[in-house]
């Protein structure tokens, strides 16, 4: 159950003529997210969500509701919010801010094969690009700085070995962000969080991105990392499955050809991917905010994928020789 907050028809119907979308018809609640109130909702002229925030504010959402605006106007597939008709993006409902976006048809494809990673590893560059002239600027809200802020909050959880892995490869990564190779990543807004349940396909054709609320501006190479990380690994063991990552990889890099330095980068930001969620499920986990009704993550998954990223060569980002 994730209703927070409910929002009957006929509040809808009211609410909804400051937009120019005809009359409401319908609204249902979604149950599955956990950040948010979700709900269904047609009207007149089509089908969208409509999004209630529970936590994000007025002052954080604007980075991510005109970054999808922006996204969606050069065409990359991402639920496009609608203005009212003073051109507001984010309004209130119930004293929270809401949105409307349109509506994303299909499934998140959860058994992915090589043919939807490719999809995924497309559209991914092509959506780096597309950001590249976007004018807010957000970092990564959970990039370095709050690796480094939260790793002491989590450090007295964990086993002697896991304390060790997490000090050790802190300073990896800490050495890492201060390398000549480093700052010749490129970098922009990015995703951040591109798991499959994120990413919606009608059959196998790729419908969208969704879900940019950890989006911010990080290196590309991370954002690919993340994907990697998730679409192309079998989730038992957390090992590459190497012909879906070939396919992310090559498709990406046809829209957007990765550099030397990011392949002299890329297993320490397949690591660095790793680590990112592998801390803050162990925040999730072991410091749960008051109220959490779900079960979290299980953080031993991404424990699994840091220790495999380090002791094993990743299949390259591309051909050197081709
Ligand atoms: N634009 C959209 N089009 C179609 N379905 C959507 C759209 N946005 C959200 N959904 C549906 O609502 C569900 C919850 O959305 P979302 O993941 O954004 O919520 P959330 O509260 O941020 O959840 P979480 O953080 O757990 O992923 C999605 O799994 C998807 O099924
Ligand atoms: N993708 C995150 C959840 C928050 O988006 C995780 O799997 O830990």
């Amino acid at each position: 159950m994730a209703v927070f907050t409910s929002v009957s028809l006929d509040e809808l119907s009211q609410w909804i003529t400051q937009f120019d979308l005809g009359r409401a018809r319908t609204i249902r609640g979604i149950s599955s997210g956990i950040e948010n109130t979700n709900f269904f909702i047609t009207t007149d002229s089509g089908e969208y969500v409509l999004t209630v925030f529970e936590k994000l504010t007025f002052e954080q959402l604007p980075f991510y509701l005109n970054l999808m605006r922006h996204l969606a106007d050069r065409g990359i597939l991402v639920p496009a919010p609608i203005p009212n008709r003073d051109g507001a993006i984010i309004n209130t409902l119930h004293g929270k801010p809401a949105s409307i976006v349109t509506k994303l048809h299909g499934d998140c494809q959860l058994s992915p094969q090589p043919v939807h990673c490719a999809a995924v590893g497309a559209m991914l560059a092509r959506m780096h690009l597309a950001a590249r002239d976007f004018s807010m600027q957000q970092p990564n809200l959970r990039g370095i700085a709050w690796w480094n802020e939260n790793a002491p909050i989590v450090m007295p959880y964990l086993s002697e070995a896991n304390k060790q892995l997490l000090t050790t490869e802190l300073a990896f990564q800490n050495a890492f962000a201060v390398s000549d190779t480093y700052r010749e990543l490129q970098a922009g807004p990015i995703h951040a969080d591109l798991f499959r349940n994120n990413v919606m396909f009608d059959g196998d054709r790729l419908t969208g991105f969704f879900d940019f609320y950890f989006a911010g501006c990080d290196t590309w190479l991370f954002d690919v990392a993340v994907t990697v990380n998730d679409w192309c690994i079998d989730l038992h063991t957390g090992r590459l499955d190497i012909a879906r990552a070939r396919a992310m990889l090559d498709a990406y890099h046809r829209e957007r050809p990765f550099t030397a330095a990011e392949q002299q980068g890329w297993q320490t930001m397949l690591r660095a991917g790793a680590l990112r969620f592998w801390l803050s499920r162990l925040y999730d986990f072991h410091l749960p905010r008051e109220a959490e009704m779900l079960t979290p993550h299980d953080p031993a998954h991404f424990e699994r994928i840091l220790r495999l990223r380090i002791a094993d060569v990743p299949p390259p980002l591309f051909d050197q020789n081709g």
